[in-house]
């Protein structure tokens, strides 16, 4: 149930660890007690053997001492027996049955595998540094052990990642080394199973290529336990690698992910990183002022505009939702939340992507009268009539969570009903504050907004031609730390003549061009 898309599953999660946490503790306390009983009895009678060893004849010449090794080993030693016996059997330990618990599917451990990744890349981050817990310069959690580092590297590998694959493994190897070193109390050998998945990557990675990372890792397995050289032997079909094949391999991966590779991009995780400044030429200096909006109570209380582009106009009103609003609008929507999937084309499947990694909620807005006002609100903000707008939206992104560059508007007129027309205006409520990363961004424009909650960011899809501006290319780029809220409204284009009328010339002209991918 794609518990890696937001957070409100992995609550759910967190309570199936706690249920088999307590759950294995009650159990080993059980078995301890015995095991501390039988343990005791053990020890009762070393001090008879002491004893006895002490003066065998006399010992043995004491009918009571007679008598009570012949009780044990007549009965006391059966009965051991049978104790030990049951004690394994008391162990009762089942994840899966017994409780009725969720758990993450392959897909979730996928998905969050990926959220890492993805997140690793847009910020340019340092693996040692996420290894380390550290999220731009911040220590937010535990490290991550040699093992975590080397189980996301053999998941990257079967997920042909190969590039992240070799960070990670090579993360893993470092962290094994510092491990081991004399300072470092824990020596145990690890699980025959790592040491044997150690040595199937290798061995991969040998055959792929990549002798370096190949090698270190052998290495590794040696260092941990010698006696393994025997796996080591080159098979001949080992030997045979066949260069051409990685290629393909390497290139499958992008087989949908080929915008990622495109400088379009690379430019948008600049943007989403804040390593661009706003550069469009506005017609005037941005400002941020008080605006009067529709509603004649304006007058005294203004609404507090900020302005990030004249043309295509891309505005914020700032402190349109208190907290409680938030938290109700919030709670209304947990129950509905699911996965979020892209536009179909026409007639097909809406389905869900890698490109749009949240959950979200469609709430009638005759559900809380609160929700009323937030349309009324806007209605009054931005002049647009309400009449075709589509139900609110309530999102929710997790960590590594995302949606890629978009237009909101539809390409396709068999999209939206023809009376209703095209999505002239979009507005995000935003309905949480978002610690780091998670700013809706705007490529084209060269600027990025971070969320801030109770702030609704409104802009113009269409020109005013009705025409789709390609310049609104946006995105809401990936959650670093926090859990981002956002409720949409799009508005459609019917009923705006008058809010919105044309100019007397077609103004789409400056925006054409923005719809080619480089
Ligand atoms: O999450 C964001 O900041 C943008 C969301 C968005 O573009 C959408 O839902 O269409
Ligand atoms: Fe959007």
């Amino acid at each position: 149930t794609d518990y890696f898309s937001s957070i409100s599953g992995l609550e759910q999660l967190l309570h199936t660890e706690h249920t088999l946490m307590s759950e294995l503790s009650s159990q080993l306390d059980a078995t301890r007690n015995t095991l501390k009983q039988l343990e005791s009895e053990v020890t009762a009678i070393k001090l008879e053997h002491a004893m006895a060893a002490k003066g065998l004849e006399n010992y043995l010449t004491n009918p009571i001492n007679i008598y009570r090794l012949m009780k044990r080993l007549h009965t006391d030693w059966q009965q051991m027996e049978r104790r030990v016996q049951q004690m394994s059997t008391q162990i009762r330990f089942n994840i899966t049955q017994h409780y009725g618990l969720n758990f993450p599917s392959q897909e979730d451990v996928d998905g969050a595998a990926l959220a890492l990744v993805r997140l690793q890349s847009t910020y340019k981050l340092d693996v040692a540094q996420v290894a380390a817990g550290i999220l731009n310069g911040i220590k937010y959690g535990t490290d991550m052990s040699w093992q975590d580092c080397f189980v996301l590297g053999q998941q990257l590998f079967e997920m042909e990642d190969y590039n992240n694959t070799k960070v990670w493994l090579r993360e893993s190897m470092e962290r094994l080394r510092r491990h081991q070193q004399p300072q470092h109390q824990d020596h145990s050998a690890p699980e025959p199973t790592i040491l044997n998945s150690m040595e199937m990557v290798a061995k991969s990675l040998f055959q792929m290529g990549d002798f370096d990372t190949a090698y270190e890792l052998s290495q590794r397995v040696l260092e941990l336990d010698p006696s393994r050289i025997r796996n080591w032997h080159l098979s001949a079909k080992a030997a045979n690698v066949v260069q051409g094949e990685i290629g393909e391999v390497a290139q499958s991966r992008h087989a949908d992910g080929g915008y990622r590779l495109t400088q379009e991009f690379a430019h948008y995780e600049k943007v989403c990183r804040g390593e661009v400044s706003a550069s469009a030429a506005q017609q005037r200096p941005l400002r941020c002022r008080y605006a009067r909006g529709q509603h004649a109570y304006r007058v005294l209380a203004p609404l507090k505009l900020e302005e990030h582009s004249l043309d295509p106009l891309v505005v914020s009103y700032h402190d349109m939702l208190s907290p409680q609003q938030i938290i109700e609008l919030r709670q209304m929507a947990v129950p509905h939340m699911k996965r979020s999937t892209v536009n179909p084309l026409p007639g097909r499947q809406s389905k869900k992507s890698a490109f749009r990694v949240s959950k979200n909620a469609w709430l009638e807005y005759d559900t809380h009268p609160m929700m009323g006002r937030m349309l009324r609100d806007l209605s009054d903000a931005t002049g647009l009539d309400m009449t075709y707008c589509e139900q609110l939206q309530v999102a929710n992104y997790g960590v590594g969570g995302h949606y890629e560059p978009h237009w909101d508007f539809f390409v396709d007129s068999q999209h939206y009903p023809a009376e209703e027309g095209n999505r002239i205006a979009t507005a995000i409520f935003y309905l949480s504050d978002v610690e780091q990363g998670g700013a809706t961004a705007f490529p084209f424009l060269n600027f990025a907004v971070r969320p801030q909650l109770g702030n609704i960011l409104f802009w113009y899809n269409l020109h005013r031609s009705l025409d789709m501006d390609y310049r609104t290319k946006h995105a809401g780029c990936p959650v670093l730390k926090g859990s981002k809220w956002i409720a949409n409204i799009w508005i459609h284009e019917a009923t705006q003549t008058f809010a919105r009328p044309c100019d007397v010339i077609r103004d789409n002209e400056v925006s054409l061009g923005y719809d080619i991918i480089e």
